[in-house]
């Protein structure tokens, strides 16, 4: 057993989540009176102790000290009590009330989606829940079933929401610049996910999502990636579910609105569900069914949505501090190597890592007006610049038919000097921009090739659009052919060529055979030839003779 502060000792651990460990704990004595509630020696109690990662951000740490008043105050029957918040060394931890049951992630998973009845009914007063803390000036910011406890009253499951102002505190400008944003993807709301400023507005969104995943037992908005789901909350319409009653669908509809001015209050929402519920009940009265089929028009948009501090527009609700009530010996106030009496005036002392001066610390929380102590985008804002960047990598592009490769017949290219490749031309740049951005329509055009020469520098890329089907390239006319070279004569005579060969061999023939008969002994040996024929045919004449003549002497 560790103990937290003098007053606290930590016994096993309930759960983790992305900011911290949540303990079951008991009390060893009873605390002091800046606590909201003291406690009793024995009592058990939850204590969600804070990551040392953000316990060790001398940001959060004063954002804790400074919130512990509006934390403390925030007290609603479907609200996790806070009681009190332990700051020891690098410690940081809330010490809530422990409630009995299940989150409602577990509850979901475990028993699967509620009737349409019972969704609305639990999201109601998820958003009484909601709309006390908005009058009390504070948003979640990570409202999902996971921060939903399931109090077992006996009778009936009693929903309670946990985690106030951890969102906020995790999202310390120190951290935001070096680690992930401390949310959940799939209940995140638009303007969240692109860093624009935020209202009670994102809750309100928050409690659609959570209803929407009360009724089908999943979000709405899922992905391989977060990033992915991120884009589907800013460029996706959620899908219609065919067996959600229409009033509860108007409900989830006007709630997922992307325009955080289009949304309805939290109490506009809780009066809204507890309309629509009756009458969608078999039981329901024909005055409930009408009541529940006019919920359109109890779902104003919120005139006045809270503005979430640090964001433009927004007044801090923790700059307000109540006075005094500090005690330098209770250990949840005192801070090593300080001393002081008020938290927030020894903070920056030392012994916490990037501590400072008081006034300089002062300044780097976010303040009405704008985010001047963050520097540089939100790490969202990257990512999701990120995935845009990718996907217009893939976009599909005009890209001028002399230059595509794939419209070109294959050809052998003459490597240049030196026996390199040619080297590619590197990638227009992107227009860099956060916000959202227009879609805008591909045109397929089809112009003289000639002329056919897109900008790509000037190309905007596009979100999410239709691919036109790549038509067949046409192919380059081949060049006309040099016509073949013939002979002078204009009038084609088949053969001639062949015969005017012929006649001048016979001609050549004839002019040598003239030459060998006058010029060499020719004549001669032909005259003598004929002697030499002559004395052949005699010799043959003579025995053919002989022969004959032995014929005849035997025959006598
Ligand atoms: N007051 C409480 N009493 C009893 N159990 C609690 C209480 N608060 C939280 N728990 C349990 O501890 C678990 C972890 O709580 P934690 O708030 O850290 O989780 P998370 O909401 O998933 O995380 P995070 O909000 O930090 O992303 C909860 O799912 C719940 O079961």
């Amino acid at each position: 057993m560790r103990p937290v502060g003098s007053k606290y000792l930590l016994e096993e651990p309930l759960g983790r989540g992305a900011t911290g460990t949540v303990w079951r704990a008991s009390q060893r004595e009873t605390a002091g009176a800046e606590a909201a509630v003291p406690g009793q020696p024995g009592e058990t109690v939850a204590i969600k102790v804070l990551k040392e990662e953000l316990a060790s951000d001398a940001d959060v740490v004063m954002r804790f000290l400074r919130e512990r008043s509006v934390l403390l105050m925030l007290t609603h029957p479907n609200i996790v009590r806070t009681r009190d918040l332990v700051v020891e060394g690098d410690l940081l931890a809330l010490v809530m009330d422990l409630v009995d049951g299940p989150d409602l992630h577990r509850y979901l998973r475990e028993n699967g989606p509620f009737t349409p009845v019972a969704a609305a009914l639990l999201t109601a007063q998820i958003a009484d829940a909601l709309a006390a803390s908005h009058a009390q000036g504070v948003v979640h910011r990570d409202l999902k079933p996971a921060n939903v406890l399931l109090k077992d009253d006996g009778e009936q499951l009693h929903p309670m929401l946990t985690d106030f102002g951890i969102a906020r505190l995790a999202d310390s400008p120190g951290l935001t610049r070096t680690a992930e944003f401390v949310g959940t993807p799939a209940y995140v709301a638009p303007e969240s996910a692109e860093g624009r400023p935020q209202t009670s507005a994102v809750d309100v969104y928050g409690a659609g999502i959570l209803l929407y995943e009360l009724l089908t037992g999943r979000p709405p908005f899922s992905g391989a990636t977060s990033l992915e789901v991120l884009q589907k909350h800013l460029n996706e319409e959620p899908r219609r579910i065919t067996t959600v009653p229409e009033p509860l669908w108007t409900v989830v509809e006007r709630c997922l609105r992307k325009d955080p001015d289009q949304r309805p209050s939290a109490v506009n929402l809780a009066t809204a569900l507890r309309t629509v519920a009756p009458g969608i009940g078999v039981h329901a009265t024909p005055a409930q069914v009408d009541a529940a089929l006019g919920v359109a028009s109890l779902l104003a948009p919120d005139p006045a949505p809270t503005a979430v501090p640090g964001t433009p527009g927004a007044a801090d609700p923790t700059q307000v501090l109540p006075a005094g009530g500090s005690s330098a010996a209770d250990p949840t106030q005192v801070l090593p190597g300080t001393g002081a009496d008020a938290p927030t005036s020894v903070l920056p002392g030392a012994g916490l890592p990037g501590s400072h001066d008081p006034a300089a610390a002062t300044n780097v929380m976010p303040t009405t007006g704008g985010q001047e102590g963050r520097q540089g985008p939100h790490p969202w804002q990257n990512q999701l610049q990120a995935a845009r960047d990718r996907n217009e990598q893939t976009q599909v592009q005009p890209v001028d038919p002399s230059l595509d490769p794939l419209r070109h017949r294959p050809h052998r290219q003459q490597p240049p000097q030196g026996g390199r490749p040619p080297q590619r031309q590197a990638p227009a740049p992107y227009p860099q921009q956060y916000g959202r951005q227009q879609p805008q329509q591909y045109r397929p055009q089809s112009p003289p090739r000639q002329q056919y020469a897109p900008p790509r520098q000037q190309y905007a890329p596009q979100r999410q659009q239709y691919a036109p089907p790549r038509q067949p390239a046409p192919r380059p006319e081949p060049e006309a052919r040099a016509p073949r070279r013939r002979s002078a004569n204009p009038i084609h005579i088949p053969g001639l060529g062949c015969l005017k060969g012929c006649v001048v061999v016979i001609v050549v023939l004839l002019i040598i055979g003239w030459l060998v008969w006058d010029l060499t002994p020719l004549q001669s040996w032909i005259h003598q030839g004929e002697g030499y024929w002559s004395e052949i045919g005699n010799g043959i004449s003579s025995v053919s003779h002989w022969i004959s003549n032995l014929g005849g002497g035997s025959g006598s």
